[in-house]
């Protein structure tokens, strides 16, 4: 049953049983809420003794009082269980979720990402934890009790007269029926709600992300036209959900309490002709009230369940996901990549990479090079494992890097990509990012070396300066050079720099292709250039062309060869001539 609740649920292990818990302390307090009527009746067939015998009604006051207090001490203890059971496992099971749901994503390759809308996924991991979160503190555990607990008083209650018990429980599947007989109503109209609502957010998150593009292509109008017409949706959309819900919640609730009638004019009656004592009646009386209140809220409940089972699909399918494994113990003896018959593609059927082959030996600097698309960034990412390859090998000292643990494996890399990634905090932490616990001084060597430190040091406050979010305050070229500092700064035995000097002015390059070529030394390196100037020193060349290896050698060699490259080297030359106008 545990392993089910899991599944249905998306919950851990714990959080089933926890569930589990729950669902019985609610089933508890449910019943408990018939002492109060147990003690009402006490004192009512008291009272009934007094007037009957001519006794004083203040005869056992005090054992009355006793037990009036003893019911209420044991119903707060109970509902204090109840309570913990309740929110603190619902909770810690909740922060348990957001943190394997982070743990997931940690652990998934970057293919899944590409294939999922991101501002979807924040959905899934902020709102989404969170109506889960209502759910199971509110809704859920009392659904499973009231209806153990319903059944239990229903019993208790034909075994004292069936025909009072009919006359109280008559309505109860007539209501459940009729909500649940809803669902397929509320699910339509609740999916389009939650449809719309991520649609919304979508569109903000998106236009927040290309604000710029927006304004440069005058587009603002065009942009607040599809945003108003999407908010329009989900607001019609949030009505109708809601009105599909009140309708059919509220007629349930109040076909609920045409019970009360039946049970009084069935009670009359019976009480009438004699065939029911008064007792029996007004504790029939009471139970109903008592009866109908939890089960008010399990018709909310079940409504409130029905919308949920999108969210937890959505969580269902990320945690399901599988995630990247390997060994952690990953300690080579030498850094050699080798690509054996790679094949590669992000999505079925459309291939990148087709049995590229080609080995970039520790010390020395391998190029990749060749027309746009041809596949030389996806070849660098397959280097470090962020994708798993389709066919082939890709080896990093002679272990297949599928079978190590991607952060182990990341250890050994150090990368410049073209999309420099910056956080907002001081530029002395974005540094610091390339090695946890690097000294102050040894981060100014690194931003030295990378040619930063002159920049860095005109910043208001210098190496504290925080900077923007993803390093919006600086430069393009200012941003490459702290994010080669940063890799400087790791010192690992593999360097991936992919168009690493693109930003950089013809100045600057120099002086950082320096201070790379000092630091490159006796390293694996596979480096991505456009410009045949930038790999004219390389020790070894690979010409990716369409996905596959078109040419490889040295330089010289490739130049001797004639083909690609040396139409590309002989293009660029052409191109260094060219001027505006
Ligand atoms: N995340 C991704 N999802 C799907 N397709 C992708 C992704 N990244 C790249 N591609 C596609 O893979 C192909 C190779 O892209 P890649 O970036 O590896 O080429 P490249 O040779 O580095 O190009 P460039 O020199 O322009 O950077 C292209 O057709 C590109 O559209």
């Amino acid at each position: 049953m545990i392993k089910k609740l899991q599944h249905i649920f998306a919950l851990s292990e714990k959080g089933a049983r926890d569930l589990v818990k729950a669902v019985i302390w609610c089933f508890v307090c449910n019943l408990a809420l018939m002492f109060p009527v147990g003690a009402v009746l006490f004192t009512v067939q008291h009272l009934l003794g007094c007037l009957e015998g001519g006794g004083s009604p203040m005869d056992g006051f005090w054992i009355y009082v006793g037990f009036a207090l003893v019911v209420l001490i044991l119903l707060f203890v109970l509902h204090w269980f109840q309570y913990a059971s309740l929110y603190i496992a619902t909770y810690r099971e909740s922060a348990n979720r957001r943190v394997s749901l982070a743990e997931t994503l940690r652990r998934l390759p970057l293919s899944f990402f590409g294939n999922r809308d991101l501002s979807d996924l924040t959905s899934t991991m902020i709102a989404d934890c969170s109506s889960l979160d209502q759910m199971f503190s509110h809704y859920v555990p009392q659904l499973f009790a009231s209806v153990g607990s319903t059944l239990v008083i229903g019993v208790c209650m034909f075994a004292c007269d069936w025909r009072m018990a009919l006359a109280v429980l008559w309505v109860v599947p007539v209501a459940v029926a009729l909500t649940a007989g809803s669902k397929k109503i509320q699910d339509a109209f609740g999916t389009k709600n939650i449809l719309n609502k991520r649609a919304v957010a979508d569109c903000i998150q998106e236009g927040l992300e290309t604000i710029r593009d927006i304004k440069a292509c005058h587009r603002q109008e065009r942009y607040l036209d599809g945003l108003e017409a999407k908010l329009a949706a989900m607001e019609g959309s949030s009505i109708r959900s809601e009105l599909a819900t009140g309708v059919f919640v509220c007629s349930a609730q109040a076909f609920l309490r045409l019970g009360l009638a039946t049970t009084v004019l069935t009670g009359g009656a019976l009480l009438l002709a004699g065939e029911l004592p008064f007792l029996y009646f007004l504790g029939f009386l009471f139970a109903a009230t008592r009866l109908y209140d939890p089960l008010g809220v399990v018709l909310q409940n079940i409504a409130a369940t029905f919308n949920t089972k999108l969210q937890i699909e959505r969580m269902r399918s990320i945690l399901e996901q599988p995630v990247q494994t390997g060994t952690e113990d990953f300690r080579p003896n030498r850094y050699d990549i080798t690509f054996d018959h790679v094949s590669f593609a992000y999505r079925e059927g459309a291939g990148v990479l087709e049995d590229v082959s080609f080995t970039a030996r520790q010390g020395e600097v391998t190029a990749l090079i060749g027309p746009s698309g041809g596949g030389k960034s996806t070849a660098c990412k397959l280097a470090a494992r962020f994708w798993d390859v389709t066919g082939g090998k890709v080896s990093l000292g002679g272990t297949d890097v599928s079978t190590v643990d991607p952060e182990a494996l990341l250890r050994s890399y150090s990368m410049v990509f073209q999309d420099v990634v910056l956080f907002r905090d001081t530029v002395m932490e974005n540094i610091r990012l390339g090695r946890r616990g690097a000294t102050d001084e040894e981060v100014l060597e690194a931003a030295k070396a990378a040619q930063c430190d002159e920049f860095i040091r005109k910043l208001p406050q210098g190496y504290q300066t925080v900077i923007g979010e993803n390093g919006s305050t600086l430069s393009g070229g200012e941003r490459q050079r702290i994010s080669i500092a940063r890799a400087l700064l790791k010192d690992a035995p593999v360097v991936l720099l992919d168009e690493a000097t693109a930003s950089l002015d013809v100045e600057n390059e120099s002086a950082v292709q320096t201070a790379l070529s000092r630091l490159l030394q006796g390293k694996t390196v596979l480096v991505i250039a456009h410009r045949m100037r930038t790999v004219a020193g390389a020790d070894h060349i690979v010409v990716l062309e369409n996905g596959h290896v078109a040419q490889q050698g040295t330089p010289a060699e490739l130049m001797e060869q004639g083909g690609l490259y040396r139409r590309m080297v002989e293009l660029q030359s052409e191109n260094a001539q060219w001027r505006l106008g």
